[in-house]
C-alpha cells in the first residue's frame, strides 16, 4: 500500500456482505469509550490537532458560496494555523487537506490555491439529495474534472439502499468512477438516510467493490451527520474489505464535527480501528466546515497559555 495507490475495485461481490448482521447496543458501547480513551495532554494533543488540520477537508458548500468566499476559504487552507503559532511549535508548511466546493467553485478554487499542492475536492452528482437523472449526476462529474477537481464527492442513490437493490447501487457507483478518471472518488452514504447500521455497512461494501478510494458519512445536509456508531461500522468495513481484497480505501466523517474533541475522538476511532496508515491525508479527511476555528483555539491556547479573543480568530 502506497499514498498513491488507489483502489481498483472488485466484481459486485454479495457474499462478502449479505450476512452481516450488527449488535447495535454493542457498537455504541464501544463508540461511547472511544472519545475517553486517550487522555492527550499538552504537547501531545497539539501534535494530534495539527495532525487533523492536514486531514481537513475545508469545506464550503453553501448557496451563498461566491468567489470571494471561495478564495478566503482557500487562503485558510494554505494557512490554517497562525504563522506565530506554527513557529512556535517548530512546525512548518502545514496546509489542510483539501478545499471541498461546489462544482462551479472548482475554478475559483484551483486560482486562489495556484502552486500551493492543496487539492481541491468537488462535490457532484446532484449533491446533497442525488435526485437526479444518472447521465446528468455523469456530466456533472465530468464537468468538475474538467474544471480541475483533484477530488469527486459523489453522493449515492438513497432507494437503491432502502431497496436493497445493491446491483443498481454498485453499477451506479461504478459508472461514477468512470466519470471520474484520473480523480480520487470519495462516495458520500448518506448514513443519517440509510435507516440502520446494517444498511451502511452493505452500502459501505457496494461502494468500495464499485471502486470508491474514501467512504464518506455525510453531506452535511442531512438530519444526522458523522456520529461514531455509524464512522465504526464504516471502519470495520474498510478493514473486512481490505482482508478480503486487498485494497486499501479511507475513510472521511463529515458534518457537524466542529470541536477540537470531534477531531482527537475521530483520530483514535482511526488510530484503534485501522492503525496508524489511517492518520494521513491520503486515507483520512475530516469533512467540515467550521471545526478550524476552535482547533486553532486549542493550539493557541496551547502555545500562550491563554485563549485568544474571538475578535482575533479567524472565522472558519
Ligand atoms: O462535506 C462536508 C460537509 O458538508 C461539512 O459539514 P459541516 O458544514 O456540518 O461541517
Amino acid at each position: 500500500m502506497t499514498a498513491t495507490t488507489r483502489n481498483p475495485g472488485t466484481d459486485l461481490r454479495l457474499d462478502w456482505f449479505e450476512a452481516i448482521r450488527i449488535n447495535t447496543p454493542a457498537v455504541e458501547r464501544r463508540a461511547a469509550t472511544l472519545p475517553a480513551r486517550r487522555s492527550l495532554k499538552k504537547d501531545f494533543q497539539a501534535a494530534w490537532l495539527l495532525n487533523a488540520v492536514r486531514c481537513i477537508d475545508l469545506t464550503t458548500l453553501a448557496g451563498d458560496d461566491t468567489e470571494d468566499r471561495v478564495a478566503r476559504l482557500c487562503a485558510k487552507a494554505m494557512q490554517p494555523i497562525a504563522p506565530e503559532l506554527l513557529e512556535a511549535m517548530g512546525v512548518d508548511g502545514l496546509t489542510t487537506g483539501a478545499v471541498c466546493v461546489y462544482p462551479t467553485m472548482v475554478a475559483a478554487a484551483k486560482r486562489a490555491l495556484g502552486n500551493s499542492g492543496v487539492p481541491v475536492a468537488s462535490v457532484a452528482t446532484g449533491f446533497p439529495a442525488g435526485l437526479m437523472p444518472l447521465d446528468l449526476r455523469l456530466a456533472e462529474i465530468r464537468y468538475a474534472v474538467d474544471q480541475g477537481a483533484d477530488e469527486i464527492d459523489i453522493v449515492i442513490t438513497r432507494a437503491h439502499v432502502l431497496q436493497g437493490d445493491w446491483a443498481a447501487l454498485y453499477d451506479e457507483i461504478s459508472a461514477m468512477r468512470e466519470a471520474c478518471g484520473a480523480s480520487k472518488m470519495k462516495a458520500i452514504l448518506a448514513t443519517g438516510d440509510l435507516k440502520s447500521l446494517e444498511n451502511v455497512a452493505k452500502a459501505s461494501h457496494v461502494a468500495m467493490q464499485a471502486g470508491s478510494d474514501w467512504i464518506k458519512t455525510s453531506t452535511g445536509k442531512e438530519g444526522v451527520n458523522a456520529t461514531l456508531p455509524v464512522s465504526l461500522v464504516m471502519c470495520r468495513t474498510i478493514r473486512d474489505y481490505q482482508a478480503l481484497s486487498g485494497h486499501t480505501v479511507g475513510f472521511k466523517p463529515a458534518g457537524g464535527l466542529r470541536t477540537a474533541k470531534d477531531a482527537i475522538a475521530w483520530q483514535v476511532l482511526m488510530k484503534e480501528e485501522l492503525g496508524r496508515d489511517w492518520l494521513r491525508p491520503d486515507l483520512f479527511r475530516i469533512g467540515a466546515s467550521s471545526l478550524l476555528g476552535d482547533i486553532e483555539r486549542q493550539i493557541s491556547h496551547h502555545v500562550t497559555g491563554r485563549y485568544a479573543a474571538a475578535h482575533r480568530q479567524a472565522i472558519a
